[in-house]
């Protein structure tokens, strides 16, 4: 990520801003809380005090020899890092390098009893299993006498704000998940969002999803809404290929979600079985890629996921860290077009986002000033704002 004039790379090492406050704060907090989770043994509590320390007073480190994804990360930029503070690399790297050296702390990586056990699996699923869930899914039963066009901008905006279901973003914004949502979208091309997605067209649509829990269930059902309704032939959901920023929804994290909505009463019931059987038949399939947990913003993306955007009839990227990667997790001027920064996507795509860091793009000059006006700059990073950002355009000649 080169610097540039216009819009620097946002790095951590500024006391006080909201990414030093991430590494400073959030990361141990997040230690502590997968510790206090699980019975691990003398080897893992060690690991994780020389992360603890690594992390917030010492430099990034290469990892062990023999790292099975060692030279994916020599790749996406490790040599260059290691021997330097946390706090002076890219904080997208930083974070996205934190999740690694975590998982690697607490045995995910193997060999051993402990690979491949998700050390926030009981926070995604004490949210799963939460009486907020239940309520939300009866909800479901009164949508259903509403006209289709209702009931899909119903099921956009419950996608939509379930993004503010975020367990990291929690731990660190104290009462964030009970803070009202300001109800206006700072900026919102839903209305793009509906004509790439005529009913009885016949394209795919790709998901590339955000949180577990009471953000995946609502994703589903926006899915499962637009293959019902023939607003999607297809889908593709694309979930992370390992646990990563708390409550990122992998495969695990899918079935779960599906379990749940197809043992759920009423209309969530009807909609858990219609995913179940589009799984069984094709017209729903997950997917997951290395570079969903890579260090890097979506212009750097490989030529395999170029090509399946490049196909699709939309990609709908869900929530905060997708949309720093997407746009590039610079300190853009918030009047910036979005299309300017997506204009190497391959494909039409949509960012459905509540706003919980610093990048911002795509707004107008009245919007910008009545936020700042109100909130000084808390708006940005507060998660009660949220937006629907479209381009339509695909990739553009010379890009
Ligand atoms: O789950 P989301 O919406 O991607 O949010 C991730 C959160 O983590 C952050 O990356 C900060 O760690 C913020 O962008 C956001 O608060």
């Amino acid at each position: 990520m080169p610097d540039t004039p216009f819009a620097p790379v946002i790095l951590g090492n500024e006391p006080g801003s909201f990414p030093h406050s991430v590494l400073a704060e959030r990361h141990p907090a997040i230690i502590r809380q997968v510790r206090d989770a699980f019975p691990y043994g003398p080897g893992q509590h060690e690991a994780l005090d020389e992360l603890l320390h690594s992390c917030t007073e010492g430099t990034v480190e290469p990892l062990p020899a023999g790292a099975p994804d060692g030279d994916r990360w020599l790749a996406w930029g490790l040599a260059g890092h290691a021997g330097r503070s946390w706090y002076d690399v890219p904080w997208l790297w930083s974070e996205s390098y934190f999740y690694r050296r975590l998982l690697e702390a607490v045995g995910w990586f193997g060999p051993g009893s402990w690979q491949g056990i998700d050390p926030f699996r009981p926070f995604k699923r004490a949210e799963l299993d939460a009486s907020e869930t239940d309520e939300e899914l009866a909800a479901l039963d009164a949508l259903q006498k509403l006209p289709e066009e209702e009931r899909a901008r119903a099921l956009l905006h419950g996608s939509l704000w379930g993004n503010r279901a975020d367990l990291g973003f929690r731990l660190s914004a104290e009462g964030a998940g009970d803070r009202e949502p300001a109800p206006a979208l700072v900026a919102d091309d839903s209305e793009t969002l509906w004509s790439l997605l005529p009913p009885a067209g016949n394209g795919t649509l790709v998901l590339v999803a955000d949180n577990a829990g009471r953000e995946l269930v609502p994703d589903l059902l926006l899915i499962a809404h637009l293959l019902a309704e023939g607003r999607a032939a297809r889908a593709v959901l694309h979930v992370k290929p390992y646990p990563y920023y708390v409550s990122d929804a992998t495969t695990a994290d899918v079935v779960d979600a599906l379990h749940r909505l197809r043992t759920a009463p009423g209309a969530a019931g009807a909609y858990g079985r219609a995913l179940w059987a589009a799984m069984a038949d094709g017209r729903l399939t997950v997917r997951t890629h290395p570079f969903w947990c890579a260090p890097l913003p979506y212009s750097a993306m490989p030529d395999d996921l170029r090509a399946e955007f490049a196909a699709a009839t939309l990609t709908v990227v869900k929530g905060d860290l997708n949309y720093r990667r997407l746009v590039g997790d610079r300190l853009w001027p918030p009047t910036t077009a979005f299309r300017r920064t997506t204009a190497y996507f391959p494909g039409p795509v949509a960012a459905l986002r509540t706003l919980k860091s610093d990048v911002i793009t795509g707004l107008s000059a009245a919007t910008e000033s009545a936020l700042v006006a109100a909130e000084g700059q808390r708006w940005r990073t507060g998660g009660t704002h949220a937006l629907i950002q479209v381009d339509p355009s695909g990739e553009q000649q010379g890009q």
